[in-house]
């Protein structure tokens, strides 16, 4: 079974004058448990669209997304609220963290909303994430003092607080220098490892290389895909596949 399924998915947004314009047009996309999927193409083509709507976060215009077995396009949106807080973990810009919580307040604060686990188990796990991804120092940090990769490690924190079953990001190491970018690319790939499925999207070559499966999306559509396989890190394996990537991108002519 696929932990992420999408059926003739369409999605437009109505500008206010004219026909709505068509943004998703009729996407299919099998994601299985446990995959690393990188989201490429043009800007505009729909990645972040794409991302939004698989998650529930946006509503589809036709078709279907099924998540875990049940087609989200179908649930209240209380019912959306709660599978996206037990079940989806989410690395977006837009999703900023709380400028009136230090960080690890702000980790914490979706768990304690979900109540799936004591508060004592939180802390722990909380206390855990930020040893991982190295800002236990930072904790009692309000979120203005600490540098961009900083607060990059601490949305991953928050994300991953509720272990979901599904981590999405748009351009998770975006806004970083490629030293911390490559950082958050080694944390993400360990989360991969332990099982996590993870969906990407990115403008980055050296990100996409590290997926097991980098998609190409052109206007609207998944226009082309690249199995790359599973990501073991060893020497020279990242620039084989970035050369890989990049010649199958130059012949899609990105
Ligand atoms: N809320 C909205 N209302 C109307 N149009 C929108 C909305 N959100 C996105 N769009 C349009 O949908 C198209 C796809 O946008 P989207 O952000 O998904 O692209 P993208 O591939 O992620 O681009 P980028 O790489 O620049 O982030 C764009 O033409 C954009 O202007």
């Amino acid at each position: 079974m696929f932990i992420l399924e999408t059926k003739g998915l369409k999605k437009s947004y109505s500008t206010g004058q004219g026909t709505p314009q068509s943004i998703l047009k009729d996407v299919q996309l099998q994601v299985s448990q446990g995959e690393f999927i990188a989201v490429m193409g043009p800007s505009g083509s729909g990645k972040s669209t794409l991302l939004y709507t698989i998650s529930g976060m946006d509503k589809l215009t036709e078709g279907s997304v099924i998540f875990k077995g049940q087609e989200i396009s179908g649930v209240s949106e209380n019912e959306l609220a709660g599978l996206r807080l037990k079940h989806m973990g989410f690395i977006f810009q837009q999703m900023h963290l709380l400028k009136n919580l230090n960080i690890r307040d702000n980790i914490i604060l979706s768990a304690y909303r979900a109540r799936t686990s004591s508060r004592r188990t939180i802390n722990k796990r909380a206390a855990e994430l930020m040893n991982k991804t190295g800002i236990s120092a930072l904790a009692e940090r309000d979120i203005t003092q600490v540098s961009g990769g900083q607060l990059q490690r601490a949305a991953i924190c928050r994300a991953l607080i509720n272990q979901p079953d599904i981590l999405f990001g748009d351009e998770p190491t975006g806004a970083l220098n490629s030293k911390a970018a490559s950082e958050i690319m080694d944390i993400l790939a360990d989360i991969n490892q332990s099982g996590t499925t993870l969906i990407i999207a990115t403008h980055d070559a050296k990100v996409a290389a590290q997926a097991e499966r980098v998609l190409y999306m052109l206007d609207g559509s998944i226009a082309a895909e690249q199995r790359l396989g599973k990501y073991y890190r060893v020497d020279g394996e990242l620039k084989r596949r970035e050369e890989k990537l990049a010649a199958w991108l130059l012949k899609l002519g990105f």
